[in-house]
C-alpha cells in the first residue's frame, strides 16, 4: 500500500506525474493524498475513489467519466478545479488543486464559531460558486462542512467548494443502477418522482442554509441530541433551536438570512439569487475582499504580459541570459 512507499498499484501514468504522500483526508468516497507533481514540484490533493464501494455498473461509470470531463470544463474561482483524472478497474483517482487550509469543518469546529464578518465572507463565495453551478445544470446535492475547503489558514481566505461531481454521480448511477435491472417489481414513484422531478436546486439553498447556521452557531441546527425527535423529523418540521449563549451576537440579518433558507417548504425557501440580493451580503468591505480573493488582480497582469506587444512598438522579452531582445 501507499504507506510503505509502494506506489506500483497506480497508474503508471499517475505515478511518473506525481509523487503521492501522506493522507491529508478520508471520507466515506476513500481518501485524499498530498501529493507533488514532480516536474515542478507544485503540491495538489490526489482523491482515491474505491470503485467497488459504489458497486457502479458499466452504465455508471460511463457516465462518471463522461460527468467528470463535463466538469473539468467548470471554472470558478470558489469551485475545486479538477486538474487530471486516470482511473484503474478498482479505482478513481483525481488530482485536485491542494487548499493549504483544509476542510471548513475543523475551522469552525476549532474556533468554536466563526466571526459574523468570516462567516458572510465564506458564506458569499459559497453562494457564488453554487449559482454558477446551478447556471451550468449541475445541483450540488451534498453541500456539508466537509465539502467546503479553505485556502490558508487565515481567516481572510479564498473557499473552494468540492465533490461537486461524485454526489451527481453517484445520484446517476443509483437510478442508473435501478433502471438497468427488471422494472416489473419497481413502484411507480421509481419511475415518476425520481426520473421527473429528481431535485430541485432548492435543496442546495437548504444545504446552505445548514452551512451558514453551523458557522454563524458552531453548532449544527438538527442534531440527535436536540429534544426527543429524531434528526429526520427535525428537520421534517424545520425545527431548529438557536440557542442565546451563541447567538446573541449574531446581527438580525444574519439570523434573518439563516431563518428564510431553513424553510421546509422549497417553493418558499429564499432562492440563491435572492441570498445574494439580502441586505446582509450588501457590505461593500466583505464584497471587495471577496472578488479581491476570487479574482486577484495579479493573475490577469500575467494574461496581460502573455499578449502581443501593441502593434508597432517592439515586443520586449526578457531571454534566459537577461538581453532583450526583439
Ligand atoms: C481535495 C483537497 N484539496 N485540498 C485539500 N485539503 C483537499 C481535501 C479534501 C478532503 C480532505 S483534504
Amino acid at each position: 500500500d501507499l504507506m510503505s512507499d509502494d506506489q506500483s498499484s497506480l497508474p503508471r501514468e499517475l505515478r511518473e506525474k506525481y509523487l503521492l504522500t501522506r493522507r491529508i483526508g478520508t471520507g466515506v468516497c476513500g481518501e485524499v493524498r498530498l501529493a507533488f507533481q514532480r516536474s515542478t514540484c507544485r503540491k495538489v490533493a490526489v482523491k482515491i475513489i474505491n470503485k467497488k464501494n459504489f458497486q457502479s455498473e458499466g452504465m455508471a461509470t460511463r457516465n462518471a467519466t463522461t460527468e467528470i470531463e463535463i466538469l473539468q470544463r467548470v471554472d470558478h474561482p470558489c469551485l475545486i478545479k479538477t486538474e487530471d483524472f486516470y482511473q484503474t478497474d478498482d479505482s478513481y483517482y483525481i488530482v485536485l488543486e491542494l487548499m493549504e487550509g483544509g476542510e471548513l469543518f475543523h475551522r469552525v469546529k476549532s474556533q468554536q464559531q466563526l466571526q459574523e464578518n468570516v462567516a458572510k465572507l465564506y458564506f458569499y463565495q459559497m453562494l457564488s460558486a453554487v449559482q454558477y453551478l446551478h447556471s451550468n445544470g449541475i445541483i450540488h446535492r451534498d453541500l456539508k462542512p466537509e465539502n467546503i475547503l479553505l485556502s490558508s489558514q487565515e481567516d481572510v481566505c479564498l473557499i473552494k467548494v468540492t465533490d461537486f461531481n461524485q454526489s451527481r454521480i453517484l445520484e446517476e448511477s443509483v437510478l442508473m443502477r435501478t433502471l438497468c435491472g427488471t422494472p416489473s417489481y419497481l413502484a411507480p414513484e421509481v419511475f415518476t418522482q425520481a426520473s421527473t422531478t429528481g431535485y430541485s436546486l432548492a435543496v442546495d439553498a437548504w444545504s446552505l442554509g445548514v452551512l451558514l447556521f453551523v458557522c454563524l452557531g458552531g453548532y449544527p441546527p438538527f442534531h440527535e441530541s436536540f429534544g426527543d425527535k429524531s434528526v429526520t423529523d427535525q428537520i421534517i418540521l424545520g425545527e431548529f433551536t438557536m440557542v442565546p449563549s451563541k447567538w446573541r451576537h449574531v446581527s438580525d440579518q444574519a439570523k434573518d438570512v439563516v431563518r428564510r433558507l431553513l424553510v421546509v417548504d422549497p417553493s418558499k425557501r429564499m432562492s440563491i439569487e435572492a441570498a445574494l440580493q439580502h441586505a446582509w451580503l450588501q457590505d461593500q468591505g466583505m464584497l471587495e475582499t471577496a472578488h479581491r480573493l476570487m479574482y486577484p488582480p495579479g493573475e490577469d497582469a500575467a494574461a496581460v504580459s502573455m499578449q502581443e506587444a501593441p502593434s508597432g512598438g517592439p515586443s520586449k522579452r526578457k531571454r534566459g541570459d537577461g538581453d532583450e531582445e526583439d
